[in-house]
């Protein structure tokens, strides 16, 4: 669904992101990890082509789309109905005046999809939410509410991707594990891929088949969760997993 080969993205002219390879298949969850700064948010919105100020070279190609080459047209068809991003805190980009069934039916209407009452409640339930949910309004809704919602959205427009970054960092321990949770069981139930970016190891550790670690812009380790975070090789890991609390 996602295959990325030798992407490199500069801001004026200073290298921010090296991925040399980068694939997640359908059903599968890859995690990029570093501290801030490291590349992490700028790799994940180069993949939909929401870095216009950059200067991107490689092979992009999300869900058969050459992202480098698509018109802007065909990028937004792919953004949210077959890649959907779902940021830290999605509250702030959800219209404060729409009840959240209203822009539920917008999005899927924008997409060409119908929004009947039945798809909607069915998108919201999968995440665990009640299908009362979509009459409220966005600051209505607690943060961990507001996270699952944005997925609720992406599974109604279909999305076979989902590229999430830190989608848990503002939310308490036990909301977190309802959205890890809820991402988990998706993935398996809908064989959806999922690109996680986040600083937590130990979200990481218990949601990713493969890591990357990313530092100053360059990836300086990768491979499988397990052998990653149990055996690291690269100094840089070791550092990350014995800053765990
Ligand atoms: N639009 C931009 N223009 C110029 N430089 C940018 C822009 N966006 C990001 N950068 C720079 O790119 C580098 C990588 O930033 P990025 O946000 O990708 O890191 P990150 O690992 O996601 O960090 P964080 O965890 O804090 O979000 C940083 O040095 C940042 O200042």
């Amino acid at each position: 669904m996602i295959e990325v080969r030798g992407l490199q993205v500069r801001y004026g002219g200073r290298l921010v992101a090296d991925v040399p390879e980068l694939d997640v298949g359908a059903g599968e969850c890859v995690a990029i990890v570093g501290e801030s700064g490291s590349g992490k948010t700028t790799t994940l919105l180069s993949l939909l082509g929401l870095t216009p100020d950059a200067e991107i070279s490689g092979d992009i190609s999300v869900c058969g789309v050459d992202v480098r080459t698509a018109s802007p047209r065909r990028l937004r068809e792919i953004r949210g109905a077959r890649a959907a991003l779902v940021m830290q805190s999605p509250q702030a980009a959800l219209s404060p005046a729409t009840r959240l069934g209203v822009l539920m039916r917008r999005a899927l209407k924008l997409h060409g999809r119908d929004g009947t009452r039945e798809t909607m409640a069915q998108a919201v339930e999968a995440v665990l939410l009640d299908r009362e949910i979509l009459r409220r309004y966005p600051h209505e809704i607690s943060g961990g509410q507001a996270q699952r919602f944005a997925i609720a959205l992406a599974i109604a427009l279909g999305a076979g991707v989902i590229l999430a970054d830190e989608p848990t960092s503002a939310l308490d321990v036990t909301v977190q594990a309802e959205v890890v949770g809820v991402l988990r069981r998706l993935r398996s139930e809908r064989d959806l891929a999922l690109l996680l970016v986040s600083h937590d190891l130990a979200l990481v550790s218990t949601i990713a088949d493969r890591v990357l670690v990313m530092k100053d812009g360059a990836v300086v380790e990768s491979g499988p969760a397990a052998t990653v975070l149990a055996e690291p090789s690269h100094p840089y890991t070791r550092e990350l997993l014995e800053a765990l609390p």
